[in-house]
């Protein structure tokens, strides 16, 4: 039962608050059996004790042996000292969650002991209000029942679906990032709302509304964005203007470009922990 499983973040930062509060919300595991660690932070383990009732332990002191499934929540850059620790600890029935951008499950079970079940996550900090679209991915190593309460888990911060691991990149750049580009959108829509005088507490209501029933549109009507669009744009009229200027000055263009770039940057990273583990 999922509701008897100890599950232990590694890292504690913005992913592993934002699952944290979905998962403590939907009381699917309870909070005395999520167990969150970093390495130097104790504020910071502090404050999600505090704010989630889960229980806080710095990464020395953290017993890998007592936890069922490992969520591996630490940038890039730290994920091959982290490994180091945890293959001599972890136990084979241990199912290990990553949410890091660009770590293969190939480079995963590599570095864990052999045959360890791992299943590569992206989800998003929109998790945080049960709102993830999140992407899931198996390693060699897993069972149907890992996908289940993988499944289990992760609906409760959202939309999961389950994707060849040779489109997480640009999944990553879709939807890991994506919600960057929205509030960059809507810093830009405040900005000149405010400026054109809109009151600014209104403003701020306004735009994340706007965007919200644009997209509660696509998901209910079932309809291509195109269309959408096409029905706010009366001929010759204020829309018809903005979406001119918007193609004059590169908008389409700019928010491909955005994806392609996070696209990339997943690639690389993947690319460069490749390397060092041919050096390694
Ligand atoms: N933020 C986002 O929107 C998304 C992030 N991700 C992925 O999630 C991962 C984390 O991102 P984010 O939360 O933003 O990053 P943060 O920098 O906010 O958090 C990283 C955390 O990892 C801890 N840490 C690093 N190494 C170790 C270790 N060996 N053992 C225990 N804790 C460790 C750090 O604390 P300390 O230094 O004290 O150890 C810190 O708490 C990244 O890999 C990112 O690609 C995926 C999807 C979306
Ligand atoms: O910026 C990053 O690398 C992470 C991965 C997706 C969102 N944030």
């Amino acid at each position: 039962m999922l509701k008897d499983k100890v599950i232990g973040f590694i890292g504690a930062g913005s992913m592993a608050e934002a699952m944290i509060s979905g998962i403590v919300s939907s009381e699917i595991i309870p909070s005395e059996n999520i167990v969150v660690s970093n390495r130097s932070n104790k504020n910071r383990l502090y404050e999600l004790e505090n704010k989630y009732r889960v229980r806080g332990v710095m990464k020395k002191d953290l017993l890998i042996e007592g936890l069922d499934i490992i969520v591996l929540a630490m940038k890039p850059k730290d994920i091959e000292k982290a490994l180091v620790t945890l293959k001599d600890n972890i136990r084979p029935h241990q199912l290990v969650l990553s949410v890091i951008a660009g770590i293969t499950t190939d480079y995963l079970e590599e570095g864990l002991a052999s045959g360890q079940p791992v299943i590569r996550v992206m989800p998003n900090t929109s998790s945080m209000i049960g709102e993830s679209a999140t992407a899931i991915s198996s390693g060699k190593y897993v069972s149907s029942n890992h996908v289940i309460d993988t499944r289990l888990i992760l609906e409760t911060i959202g939309r999961v679906y389950t994707i060849d691991e040779n489109q997480m990149d640009v999944f990553t750049g879709v939807a890991g990032s994506g919600p960057a580009y929205f509030y960059y959108l809507m810093e830009h829509m405040e900005k000149t709302a405010k400026e054109a005088g809109l009151d600014e507490e209104l403003t701020r209501d306004v735009v994340a509304q706007t965007i919200l029933g644009a997209a509660k549109m696509m998901q209910e009507k079932q309809e291509e964005p195109s269309s959408l669009r096409k029905k706010v744009t009366s001929p010759n009229g204020t829309t018809a203007a903005g979406l001119e200027a918007l193609s004059e000055n590169g908008g389409g263009t700019a928010i491909s470009a955005a994806i392609k770039g996070a696209t990339e940057r997943s690639k690389e990273i993947s690319a460069e922990k490749a390397r060092e583990l041919v050096l390694y």
